[in-house]
């Protein structure tokens, strides 16, 4: 018999190992993936490179729509384009990192990019992992299986620090808490846990353990349906 299609919305704070488990859960159980963060880098990207002015509301507000934004939902091969170009790359700039909080606190612009989100995830035949900040709680509030991943600020600086040669932990773990507070602060779907999430604790377990351990939240959901 076909299996129902499952839907894992995965959300928690920058560093806490979000998109690594989404992918390697996705993959892993054969469904799409979806990294909405990517997209908020992607229209983000497109502001800057137009010349929108960042601390306008209303400028991003007027250009929100403008920009054509195609998410690829492969695991093995996530892919973004922001009308018709590549820009997995230029998404991940520390130019665009410390403006992207700016770009997706704008209402107009969540409001586009929660509908290019429901819309994939009702696409994704097999089900999909879709992870962010606000998945849980407003893109997709019926989701099969809510989880909030979290960890202590330094486990995330180290981990962010790691990835980013060369960069010192403790402005790493400055920019970072600067970013997740203007997320949890802002009044358009803030990051927040959804009341039904299971919230995984990161900080002391490797990935392949919290791989695991979603694994068997999923599996454990399915065997209830
Ligand atoms: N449990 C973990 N232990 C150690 N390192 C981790 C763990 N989870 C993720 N990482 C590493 O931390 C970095 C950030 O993970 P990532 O999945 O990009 O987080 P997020 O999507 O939440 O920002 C990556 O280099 C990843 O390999
Ligand atoms: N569902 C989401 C996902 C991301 N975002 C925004 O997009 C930014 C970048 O998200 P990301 O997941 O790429 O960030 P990292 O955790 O990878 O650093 C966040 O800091 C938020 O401002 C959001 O507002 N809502």
């Amino acid at each position: 018999m076909e299996r129902a299609a499952v839907i894992v919305a995965i959300d928690g704070p920058s560093g806490t190992g979000k998109s690594s488990t989404s992918k390697a859960v996705a993959a892993q159980l054969g469904l799409s993936y979806l990294d909405t963060g990517a997209q908020y880098r992607a229209i983000t990207w497109w502001m800057v490179a137009n010349g929108i002015d960042i601390d306008d509301p209303a400028a991003l507000a007027a250009a929100a729509g403008k920009p054509d934004i195609v998410s690829g939902t492969d695991p093995a091969h996530p892919t973004i384009t922001v009308d018709g170009t590549d820009v997995a790359g230029p998404i991940r700039t520390q130019e665009v990192t410390s403006k992207v909080s700016a770009v997706s606190a704008v209402p107009e612009v969540r409001a586009r990019i929660t509908e290019l989100q429901r819309s994939i995830a009702a696409g994704a035949e097999r089900g999909i992992v879709v992870e962010g900040r606000d998945i849980g709680t407003t893109v997709l509030p019926d989701a099969d299986l809510k989880i909030f991943l979290t960890a202590s600020p330094e486990a995330r600086a180290a981990r962010r620090s790691g990835e980013l040669k060369g960069a010192d932990v403790h402005s790493t773990r400055e920019a970072l808490l600067k970013r997740d507070a203007a997320d949890s602060s802002r009044k358009a779907s803030p990051l927040a846990k959804a009341d039904d999430a299971v919230e995984v604790d990161t900080t002391e377990l490797t990935l392949p353990q919290v791989i695991e351990c979603v694994v068997t939240l999923v599996e454990e959901k399915r065997a209830g349906k």
